[in-house]
């Protein structure tokens, strides 16, 4: 049977199929898949606000079903729990929730459901710094695995740029690209892996008609081509609309509708909700779901079992008078509780019609639906523009799960290879960010100068001993602020990329924080090596290799652990906070330094904070480096110099019995033990958001 003559039988129906003539575009070279159905029974989500007994009811034993092979909206006023149910669906949202939820008929394993899916949220959340092509790259390098060659690699690439018609945009800059060619990106980058199931938060949010158009359209190819794409939206236009193939509505956190967007209107009609005519079917749901027609939720809800009937082309109404009627009602239930029977009894059935194989099976009802299937499938394969996947049906559920290559782990790449990949793309960050780079640089260099035309040649001056100590502790103060400042600006403003990427299982929170860690640990170093250089020869320091290192060492410590203290607070909360709570934070361990109060002048009970002041640690570090280890006698150009021997300095800061290699050791310590807190923050950060 040709697909022309087949349409002519269906325009004899209520059918209409559009043809557009264009050649299909295919995704030929993304791995294989399998197609996933998702249902949930009875979800109910609860939040607690304030006191612990005040608990909100945000989703209230909604149950539904969405299908591969089509585009769902769920719909619904605001406030209605769409982001909630789409976050839990997702599987972002797990705490607080009861109910079930099966992929392809089988509980859902999160872990597997989540190399499955992808979440593309509402506010595209893209690296600026990065071309559209870097970007891919990075996703390439991320989501195939390592063995897949560069060559292939490239050609996923350009397929997905090709057809999602951003190839003429591979150089532009992200930050550079309009908000419909950034939500086409977030979506290419998702579909590297070829994920079998999208879900999308509001992906029309912020677009004009017409890119609103061309991304419904882009994700209804993305079901033709076999997967289950689900979005939340807002109140679409008739046109966008009737692209839908499913509509899910939640109205007070209970479902109203589910079923086919065709029918809608019908259904509503059958409950005597009549729609004007020429009025919006989505915006008319809506009224009724505010409440506008009267309160009809609960008559809705009930209607449809809270989202255990499905109103589907081709199916027979749900009898409404039977449903005030226990008994009925059962039975009902028995007929369209997709647990209980075969996930995919309806579809199954209709899979087998271009073959030929159940053509007639003697109810119109399913004939009306096989033969509606069967457009379906000719308008797919006409269609503009079809993003085509070969998926394979998996008899084994299990198997599907667990991906096609049966491989258990939880990333594509190993968590060295994805060290690499996001080191690098750090490292291409701070390139690209030449203006804070250069700032960092300028700083350094102009208060070095500032700081050596100050206490110019002061260093072997017995007389200006008191100056020296104020310089040395201004170097604490200065390299502390410079490197914990940076870190508690840059490291929020990564979270929202981070938590999307790593959600979308890109990399392990390890690999990444790992890598982000590194990155910035050289740049630092070099700038605090030109500062120390600086300010150590013009100030007249001891020109003795030993004593320099041991000053640089210091210094350099201080920066990595106040560059640690900004990744921990950065990690812990936002900027706002941060920016205060981090230079309060540090107060204590700036009077506790050893520069105001000597040790032994500090009250016993309050001792214990000077073992944890770092800054003592790198005061005492440079102090040492400059006064310790048999240092000759200072010049002493006036009648009496009180701080001619540097022992008397060191008497006077009770650094007499002070161990340099201790206060090195003493900073790693902190190095490592916050580098770790900020990982524990991170990850908790991470946790609590979801
Ligand atoms: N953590 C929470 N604590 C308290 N209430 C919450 C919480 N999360 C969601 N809610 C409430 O649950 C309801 C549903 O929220 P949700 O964001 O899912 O709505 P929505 O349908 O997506 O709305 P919109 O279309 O406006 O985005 C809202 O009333 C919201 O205030």
């Amino acid at each position: 049977m040709d697909n022309k003559f087949l349409i002519n039988n269906l325009g004899k129906g209520s059918l209409k199929v559009t043809i557009t003539p264009s050649q299909p575009k295919t995704l030929t070279h993304l791995p294989k898949r399998p197609p996933v159905d998702l249902a949930f029974t009875d979800l109910t989500y609860k939040v607690q606000e304030g006191r612990k007994s005040n608990v909100k009811t945000i989703l209230k034993s909604v149950s539904g079903r969405l299908r591969s092979g089509e585009l769902t909206a769920i719909m619904g006023p605001s406030g209605a729990g769409k982001s909630t149910l789409l976050n839990i669906l997702t599987g972002y949202k797990t705490s607080g929730m009861e109910g079930s939820i099966t992929v392809n008929g089988m509980e859902r394993n999160l872990s597997s459901f989540r190399k499955l899916s992808c979440y593309i949220m509402q506010d595209n959340q893209l690296h600026g710094n990065l071309t559209v092509e870097e970007a891919m790259a990075v996703a390439t390098a991320l989501k195939l695995p390592s063995v897949t060659s560069r060559a292939d690699k490239e050609e996923v690439i350009q397929e997905i740029l090709d057809t999602l018609g951003l190839s003429e945009h591979h150089k532009t800059m992200t930050s550079n690209l309009s908000g419909g060619q950034k939500k086409r990106l977030s979506i290419a980058l998702e579909l590297v892996n070829n994920p079998p199931i999208m879900f999308f938060d509001e992906p029309t949010s912020g677009l004009d008609s017409s890119s609103c158009f061309q991304c419904i359209s882009l994700l209804k190819n993305l079901a033709r081509g076999g997967r289950t794409i689900i979005c939340t939206i807002h109140q679409p236009s008739a046109r966008l609309f009737e692209m839908f193939d499913h509509l899910y509505t939640l109205a007070d956190g209970q479902c109203v509708y589910q079923g086919s967007t065709g029918r809608l209107v019908e259904w509503l009609g059958s409950l005597s909700l009549q729609c004007p005519s020429y009025h919006n079917p989505a915006s008319f749901i809506i009224e009724v779901s505010c409440g506008e027609y009267g309160d009809n939720t609960g008559k809705l809800v009930r209607a449809i079992e809270n989202g255990k009937n499905d109103i589907r082309t081709g199916m027979p109404l749900p009898k409404m008078a039977e449903y005030n009627n226990k008994r009925d009602m059962d039975q009902s239930l028995k007929t369209n509780d997709w647990n209980k029977n075969d996930a995919s009894q309806v579809q199954d059935k209709m899979a087998d019609v271009p073959n030929g194989a159940n053509g007639t099976n003697g109810t119109n009802n399913l004939h009306n639906g096989l033969l509606q299937f069967a457009a379906n499938e000719i308008a797919k394969g006409k269609g503009d523009q079809v993003v085509q996947v070969e998926t394979e049906k998996q008899d084994n559920a299990e198997v599907a799960l667990l991906g096609t290559d049966g491989s258990p782990r939880r990333y594509a790449t190993s968590e060295l290879t994805q060290f690499w990949v996001v080191l690098k793309r750090t490292l291409l960050f701070s390139r690209r960010d030449w203006t804070l780079m250069y700032l960092r640089l300028f700083a350094h260099i102009l208060v070095g100068f500032l700081i050596g035309a100050l206490y110019y040649d002061i260093g072997d001056d017995g007389s200006k001993v008191l100056s020296n100590l104020g310089f040395l502790f201004f170097n604490m103060l200065f390299l502390m602020y410079t490197s914990m400042t940076i870190t508690i600006l840059s490291f929020p403003l990564e979270m929202p990329v981070l938590i999307k990427e790593h959600f979308n299982r890109w990399y392990s929170l390890r690999s990444y924080y790992l890598a982000i860690t590194v990155s910035d640990i050289p740049f630092q170093a070099i700038f605090c090596i030109i500062y120390v250089v600086i300010v150590y020869l013009l100030t007249s320091q001891p020109l003795e290799w030993f004593r320099f290192s041991m000053f640089l060492s210091s210094c350099l410590l201080i920066a990595f652990v106040a560059q640690s203290v900004g990744l921990v607070v950065g990690a812990a909360m936002n900027v706002q906070n941060g920016v205060f709570l981090a230079p309060v934070m540090s107060v204590p361990f700036l009077l506790f330094s050893g520069f105001f109060v000597s040790f032994n002048a500090i009250p016993v009970y309050l001792r214990w904070i000077t073992y944890v002041s770092y800054i003592r640690y790198g005061f005492e570090g440079t102090a040492l480096a400059t006064y310790a280890f048999n240092r000759t006698k200072l010049q002493c150009h006036q009648v009496y110099c009180h701080f001619k021997h540097p022992d008397t300095t060191l008497e006077e800061l009770d650094m007499q019995n002070a161990d340099f290699t201790l206060d090195i050791a003493a900073l790693c310590l902190i190095f490592v033990v916050l580098r770790i807190s900020a990982f524990l923050f991170l990850r908790w950060k991470l946790r609590s958001t979801r």
